[in-house]
């Protein structure tokens, strides 16, 4: 690196966080001017400053290391950033090209052996805006930029790697296939970087699909959760929710676990025909008649009677609230017969007039309410767990606190949705949204009228539109932004669903993402080797068979990007004990074997600088919440008292220093 070359390359910096302002101000400004505007239609407006603050975000993350390298070829040479700028003054000639670009990818995959045309791949290291220096390397895999990132202290959030993307990971990032993606690898082998990166590709590549249904991504727990949530808006993008299995229910947000064996029950498949026996148990018959009083005469409600409108009810095929109207409409029918008998005389009309009787009877809507009540999928688990558990045969399901969810409870709440159907109540609220958009679209119209009366000649907006169309369109454009909505809304089905950490995923799990992803566009991460759940995956085939039949493919990631050697090696023996066949990932660094102790304090060990955390089998962090993080030194204490996939997790957690501690 000459001094010549590195002002030229400053330069060249200099002049494209120049560009980058330069945008980011005229957006900023139609934002502001937009956000002022009283004149457009507030529709317009709406989506006007949706787009622009989206772009104004878009801009600023870019602030941090916003090019990283260069490809020279025999086509010329490119920049290569986070985000892309272009040269509106010259047919929009790239001055930077985003990462995701189909022209940025020689920049990870060129190796000397495959150059692919690259003649120099040169690494800047920045410092905020200015360019400190850069090197050039030999297209090498494991070139000093890499060493250098996996080198660098951790901080308490992931980083992205985009400047540094190895080509086995290029290869499952840009992966154009459309199924469901397996990517497996050993810990540390950069699976949840690779499937972030691949998020936010695929929102470059199918933004249009992407940006209307938003993306989900599913991880272990809030602390995973947090951990990871800060790359992708760092990669530039916005309209994707985060949830852990226990928020995949609206309304519920819940990380209480159940016992193994509680898990076990409700997350394989037979939990299933569980709730479907507690749904059948909801529509009952009555122990003893019910008497229906009628004008004239009462008329018992027999068990018999219930029994012939149960049989008409579940035949309809409708869901559970669906069907009680048909359940309503039989028990009527069966009743008029005895009515008629009981009254003892019969002449034309007399039928028609019991039934119109029997209908509105409030005797019958009571025993309508309580033979098939209407449940929302809460109160239908709440009454099994309080007691209904028991006649039912499973009672280990009972709690004294029945609606205390638990993750394990959020699969059955789905299932339970899918079985009862709405209960009307949300019908009755969008009604009711309507009623009040079609309200406010009416004083719109009334203002547009005043206000351009006096414009005979113009063809004026009330002309053109009523309040019910203006209502349409103004509750098409909802306020909240995508994720809010996604995640306020069970039937809500994204464009593309990641789940992190998958071999912890049951059966019933499973169910609960594909009724959010009918298109089966998804990545999904694990490595079953780290199973810690009793109902996790033991066999990827097994999983996603019923998912996604042959619609699915697996890729393996082999190099361990965080654990030195010294470390994998001693983690190998828990490796052992899970799967025998299994192998390590092998290390990019080398590095110290772990520290053995007996009878310290573990926080002693904590360092001056950089990411801590002692793991030991009931805490201050368990394996369990470990799961997918990473510190720079780490404490495992007593790790014979973990299971060995857990000890296998505590121990692959360290990028610096492990220290093994025996109280
Ligand atoms: N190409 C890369 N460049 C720089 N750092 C990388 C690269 N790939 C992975 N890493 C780093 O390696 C570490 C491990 O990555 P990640 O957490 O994605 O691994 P994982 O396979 O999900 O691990 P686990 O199975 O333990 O959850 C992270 O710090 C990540 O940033």
């Amino acid at each position: 690196m000459t001094t010549g070359e590195l002002s030229v390359e400053r330069a060249r910096i200099a002049f494209l966080h120049d560009r980058l302002d330069r945008e980011r101000a005229a957006a900023q400004a139609a934002l502001d001017a937009a956000l002022r505007d009283g004149h457009e239609p507030r529709w317009h407006r709406e989506v006007a400053v949706r787009t622009l603050s989206e772009q104004v975000s878009r801009l600023k993350v870019a602030d941090g290391g916003l090019c990283f390298g260069r490809i020279d070829t025999a086509d010329g040479r490119v920049y290569v950033g986070r985000v892309g700028l272009f040269d509106t003054e010259h047919d929009y000639e790239p001055l930077l090209t985003d990462w995701r670009a189909p022209a940025a990818r020689p920049f990870y995959t060129a190796t000397a052996a495959n150059p692919e045309g690259v003649t120099l791949r040169r690494h800047f290291h920045t410092r905020g805006r200015r360019l400190e220096s850069f090197h050039d390397d030999e297209l090498q895999l494991t070139s000093k930029a890499l060493l250098a990132a996996l080198e660098a202290p951790r901080s308490k959030t992931m980083r992205d790697i985009v400047s540094t993307i190895q080509a086995e990971q290029d290869e499952v990032i840009r992966l154009p296939h459309r199924g469901v993606l397996v990517i497996e690898g050993g810990p540390g082998t950069g699976k949840t970087a690779v499937a972030l990166h691949r998020v936010a590709y695929l929102l470059y590549a199918q933004r249009e699909r992407l940006s209307r249904h938003g993306v989900l991504v599913v991880g272990p727990n809030p602390g995973f959760l947090r951990y990871i949530g800060e790359v992708l808006p760092s990669l530039g993008e916005t309209d994707v929710v985060f949830a852990t299995p226990g928020e995949l229910f609206p309304g519920v947000r819940t990380d209480r676990e159940d016992t193994p064996e509680l898990q076990s029950l409700k997350g394989g498949l037979a939990a299933v025909d569980l709730v479907r026996e507690a749904v059948a148990d909801r529509q009952e018959l009555p122990v003893d008649p019910i008497p229906v009083e009628l004008e004239d005469v009462t008329v018992p409600l027999t068990a018999e009677i219930a029994a012939a409108a149960r049989d008409r009810a579940r035949q309809a095929g409708l869901r559970h609230n669906e069907a009680q109207p048909v359940f309503h409409r039989a028990l009527v029918d069966a009743l008029v017969a005895p009515a008629l008998e009981l009254i003892g005389e019969d002449w034309p009309e007399l039928a028609a007039d019991v039934r119109r009787e029997l209908s509105g009877n409030a005797d019958v809507r009571a025993a309508v309410a309580e033979l098939w009540p209407v449940l929302t999928p809460r109160t239908l688990l709440a009454d099994l767990y309080a007691g209904r558990c028991f006649a039912l045969g499973y009672p280990e399901l009972h709690r004294d606190d029945p609606r205390a969810w638990t993750v394990s409870d959020v699969p059955l709440l789905d299932e339970a949705a899918e079985l009862l159907g709405t209960t009307g109540e949300a019908e009755r609220r969008a009604e009711e949204e309507r009623r009040r958009a079609v309200e406010y679209a009416q004083g719109v119209l009334h203002v547009i009228d005043t206000d351009q009366a006096m414009y005979e000649e113009e063809l004026r907006a009330v002309d053109l539109v009523d309040a019910e169309w203006l209502a349409d369109r103004h509750t098409a454009v909802d306020h909240r932004v995508l994720a809010e909505r996604a995640a306020a809304d069970r039937e809500w089905t994204y464009g593309h669903v990641v789940v992190d950490e998958a071999q912890e995923l049951s059966p019933m799990d499973w169910r609960v993402l594909a009724r959010r992803s009918p298109n089966r566009s998804m990545t999904v991460v694990g490595d079953l080797a780290q199973r810690q759940a009793e109902a996790g995956a033991r066999d990827w085939a097994a999983v996603l068979g019923p998912l996604a039949r042959d619609r699915w493919a697996y890729r393996r990631l082999t190099v361990n990007y965080r654990t030195p050697a010294g470390i994998m090696a001693y983690a190998a023996a828990a490796l052992a004990e899970v799967d025998p066949t299994a192998v390590v990932p092998t290390s990019v660094r080398q590095g110290e074997p772990p520290l053995e102790v007996t009878g310290a304090d573990p926080e002693s060990f904590r360092p001056a600088t950089g990411t801590f955390a002692v793991i030991g089998p009931h805490g201050p962090l368990t394996p369990r919440a470990a799961k997918g993080l990473e510190f720079d030194t780490v404490v495992v204490v007593d790790p014979e008292r973990m299971t060995p996939a857990e000890r296998y997790v505590a121990l692959t957690r360290a990028t610096r220093r492990l220290v093994v501690l025996r109280t």
